[in-house]
């Protein structure tokens, strides 16, 4: 903790608070999640130390990168230091093009879907595992200073062991909950593949393909599957993918390697490499 000085609080994340922090020995500015472990149940905590235990071994210039633990025993306290997105999250990107009547180019649209897509690349097809991030929404996207797109908040995901293929705990956001997860079926990476459908749909048409006023009419929309059309600025290719995302079905969604076949995303990946 000494080695660290607290700055502002600047946004809260699955459990707890995230704090911009300077590292002492070098200046660094970082953030740390701030976790309450002395309130959480075994499994939330159980929870904490998996969620620990994938970032620290996810390693990709698109997902937030972990450095560094403390444990505070006596504060029964948990601090994850991160890296310091310095352009905050999409929630707060869709926010201020909606106040300012404002879109999101389609250009950039692929500029982010194709970071997101290779983000999830390095999580489905991790060889010890695939990696289910279990709650993409745009609060949990976030921008570094050159507006490099960082999946953060692992809060919720899971490693999904080899022969488990698939996984059935109910969490999420209910707005990016997929229909497999409503019908508390069970659920894989095609659910990811939904929800960043949701996150992709949500940045061209500034609200989520599904609203509601309340949980049960919501599950109705997502479950009946229709998606009204992006505005018209936007191409056929555009819809298209985020159809094929939003298939009720999970296994008629696309996977991170099929998406990474569509030609203007494998452009923009050979662009990136
Ligand atoms: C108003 N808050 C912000 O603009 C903001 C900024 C500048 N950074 C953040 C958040 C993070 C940030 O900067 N790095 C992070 C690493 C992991 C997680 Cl879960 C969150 C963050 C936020 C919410």
């Amino acid at each position: 903790m000494e080695n660290y000085e607290r700055l502002e609080e600047i946004g809260k994340g699955s459990y707890g608070s995230v704090y911009k922090i300077r590292r002492k020995s070098d200046n660094q500015i970082l953030v740390w999640k701030e976790l309450d472990y002395g309130r959480m149940t075994e499994r939330e905590k159980s929870q904490v130390v998996q969620e620990v235990n994938i970032l620290s071994q996810l390693n990709h210039p698109n997902i937030v990168k972990y450095f560094d633990k403390i444990v505070d025993k006596e504060q029964k306290k948990i601090y994850i230091i991160m890296e310091y997105c310095e352009n905050g999250d999409m929630a707060q990107l869709i926010k201020k093009c909606k106040t300012e009547r404002d879109h999101v180019a389609e250009d950039v649209v692929w500029k982010i879907f194709v970071q997101i897509i290779l983000a999830l690349k390095e999580c489905h097809n991790r060889k010890e595992g695939k990696v289910l991030h279990r709650d993409l929404k745009p609060g949990n996207v976030f921008f570094d200073i050159g507006n490099n797109v960082k999946l953060g908040d692992f809060g919720l995901s899971r490693i999904l062991s080899q022969e488990s293929e698939y996984a059935h705990t109910n969490v999420g956001t209910p707005y990016y909950m997929s229909p497999e997860q409503i019908n508390e079926a069970q659920y894989n990476e095609k659910t990811d593949i939904w929800s960043s459908g949701c996150v992709l749909y949500e940045i061209i048409a500034l609200r989520p393909p599904f609203e509601a006023s309340n949980h049960l009419a919501l599950a109705q929309k997502i479950i009946g599957g229709k998606i009204e059309r992006i505005p018209e600025r936007y191409s056929e290719d555009l819809q298209n993918v985020i159809e094929w995302m939003l298939s009720t079905e999970p296994e008629k969604r696309p996977s991170v390697n099929e998406l990474s076949d569509i030609p203007k995303i494998k452009l923009r990946m050979k662009e990136r490499e």
